[in-house]
């Protein structure tokens, strides 16, 4: 990856420094929209960006004050919002206020709408009037599909379109029947066609390409060989960003998590805590307090 240095001017005239440059902290939190060449420019400089799962309001909040440039309402809101057994189940008209709740709460991250199972597949048509819903309705700036080569038409139809994709192979969620399960993708001779479905994505116009449970070898292969970037999940440390769920991630999630999650919280325990709490004070009579009654 070359390094390159650049601020730029836009119609505001003002300057701006690019996402993730300067020496402090607060210099990585973008102070205004991240646009997708940001996340170009940050591939050539050699930064790792992160990007998590928001679907509500106080989440896609924080998480864009704490400086994460995009924000994927992903289709596992059937898994983590919905309570599904696999993401197959959920709608469009299901993800579509969970999409616009994230858009109204944000001022500076990317929002992207994870496309779900059956909305895109049927032809180039149907993607293009799923993710016009998207954007319409849900004000996202740009729709993610799980699948390579065989999409690289749906994907030139929404990028003609002007509609930004992101693609999504390796392990793809949607077609977990015809995977087998929850398995690691693109070992051995299929790491060739991993390869060869990122650049179809590539070259059908996606802005960036998500890479989920593939080995770290592969990921760090393709990601060399793209010129946008890879977004890895199980994909190692050489991809260009990271995402991971966001109720894995701070540790909501209950129950055993996929072996690529870390757990930066302990939500699950800081919330039951709360729960029972304040179910104790209410059975001992303790809460209300005077303080917290109108006399
Ligand atoms: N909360 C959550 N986190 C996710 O990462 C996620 C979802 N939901 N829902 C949609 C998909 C499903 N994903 C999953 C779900 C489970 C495993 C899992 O159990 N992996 C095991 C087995 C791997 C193997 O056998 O090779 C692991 O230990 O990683 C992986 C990805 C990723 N996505
Ligand atoms: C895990 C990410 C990439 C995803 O597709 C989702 O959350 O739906
Ligand atoms: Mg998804």
């Amino acid at each position: 990856m070359s390094s390159k240095s650049t601020s730029e001017h836009d119609h505001t005239g003002e300057t701006t420094a690019p996402y993730g440059s300067g020496p402090s902290p607060q210099a990585s939190t973008p102070r205004k929209k991240v646009r997708i060449h940001h996340l170009r420019e940050l591939k050539d400089r050699g930064e790792p960006w992160p990007m998590l799962t928001a679907y509500d309001m106080y989440t896609a909040a924080l998480f864009d004050e704490a400086g994460i440039p995009v924000l994927l309402v992903g289709d596992s809101a059937a898994n983590n919002v919905f309570g599904y057994d696999t993401s197959l189940p959920v709608t469009v008209d299901e993800l579509l206020p969970l999409v616009r709740a994230v858009t109204r709460s944000v001022s500076r991250a990317l929002v992207v709408a994870d496309l779900p199972f059956g909305s895109y597949q049927l032809s180039p048509e149907q993607a293009l009037a799923t993710a016009v819903r998207f954007m319409k309705e849900g004000r996202a700036q740009a729709v993610k599909l799980e699948g390579g080569q065989h999409f690289a038409a749906h994907v030139e139809a929404l990028t003609s379109a002007g509609v930004p994709v992101m693609g999504h192979i390796g392990f793809t969620p949607q077609s977990e029947h015809n995977l087998g399960g929850y398995r690691v993708q693109g070992r051995g001779e299929a790491g060739e066609q991993l390869l060869a479905d990122a650049i179809a994505l590539q070259e059908a116009g996606a802005f960036a390409v998500v890479m989920e449970m593939v080995p770290a070898e592969v990921a760090k292969r393709v990601t060399h060989e793209l010129r946008i970037p890879t977004i890895g999940i199980g994909a190692g440390s050489d991809c260009d960003a990271q995402v991971l769920v966001w109720q894995d991630m701070a540790g909501l999630r209950t129950g055993k998590a996929p072996r690529f999650v870390k757990r930066y919280a302990d939500l699950a325990g800081a919330l039951s805590g709360a729960a029972r709490a304040f179910a104790d004070e209410v059975r001992r009579g303790e809460f209300p307090a005077p303080e917290h009654a109108f006399h």
